[in-house]
């Protein structure tokens, strides 16, 4: 009994961290140079764009449902994944992240971010010219069906009736389940709660960050995060039924840190429900 209310006691202080979360300050502090610079190769934005890039197009991942879980503020995270599955679910806890991804998603007036350059890398990454960005941005805004609420605590974390019967063919997930779980049970618990909505062989892709205990989710705004090595990632994948496929790591140059954070690496994991 004691340790249901344990449970639910950091569930729901992580949650209250949650209500001053600002999505504008939380994407200038992350998704500007010098963590989202194009023009360097070790520069982070890249470097997790190639691995998602990689993971959606080598051939194993396919089926017509993607669903990004605690998609937050961005979009980065489906660009790939936009020309491999006709249907992408977004989702996210907040009520002000799902308003800015609609913000985009209806024509992109008064959204908090210029998602061009982004649009424009991972056309370089498909072969494409650069200025074939617009036609991926009408892709991407054809293929987003809706932008869900999610609760990755919660045994059932989408709406009963938001997937289809067999399940979504792959979830990606992207700075997510660390940041919202209190402590390595709870992460791990997070990973399984999620896992039920996979269908059998279908994919996880999860970045996720290395070594973090907190963020700012805005001015003032201390998200504590739960830090974890790569050998926890790996023993909570197994412990939640994924077959890992494979998992690489960034380690973060001095100059990318910058003061958001004391993330020292980031992960990027491809795994399998079998
Ligand atoms: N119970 C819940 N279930 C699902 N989602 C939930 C729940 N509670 C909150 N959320 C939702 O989850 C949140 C996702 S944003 C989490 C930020 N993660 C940490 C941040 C990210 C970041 C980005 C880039 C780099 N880098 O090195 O380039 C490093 C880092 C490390 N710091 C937020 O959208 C919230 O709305």
């Amino acid at each position: 009994m004691m340790e249901e209310k344990g449970k639910e006691n950091g569930v729901a202080a992580m949650a209250a961290c949650y209500q001053k979360f600002d999505p504008a300050a939380y994407l200038q502090y992350n998704y500007t140079p010098p963590r989202a610079d194009f023009t360097r190769k070790d520069s982070i934005v890249p470097w997790k764009l190639a691995c998602l890039h990689r993971a959606f197009t080598e051939g194993d991942v396919n089926g017509e449902l993607l669903v990004d879980i605690g998609s937050g503020p961005t979009l980065y995270q489906v660009l790939s994944g936009c020309e491999v599955f006709s249907k992408v679910l977004l989702t996210d806890y907040l009520e002000v992240n799902r308003q800015e991804l609609r913000r985009w998603l209806q024509g992109g007036e008064g959204c908090s971010l210029d998602w061009t350059p982004y649009l424009q890398h991972v056309c370089k990454l498909e072969g494409r010219r650069p200025s074939a960005w617009t036609e991926k941005a009408a892709k991407l805004r054809q293929t987003v069906a809706d932008v869900l609420p999610v609760d990755v605590h919660s045994s059932q974390p989408l709406a009963p009736d938001a997937l289809p019967p067999g399940g979504a063919d792959c979830l990606v997930s992207c700075f997510c389940l660390e940041s919202v779980s209190p402590d390595l049970p709870a992460f791990t618990r997070a990973l399984a709660h999620i896992q039920k909505l996979l269908r059998p062989g279908g994919h996880l892709l999860l970045i996720g960050a290395l070594g973090e205990s907190y963020y700012f989710g805005g001015p003032g705004v201390r998200i504590p995060v739960v830090p974890l090595n790569e050998a926890q990632v790996c023993d909570s994948l197994k412990e939640s039924d994924y077959t890992l496929i494979r998992l690489e790591v960034y380690t973060l140059p001095q100059d990318m840190r910058v003061g958001v954070d004391d993330v020292t690496g980031v992960f990027f994991v491809k795994a399998r429900k079998e």
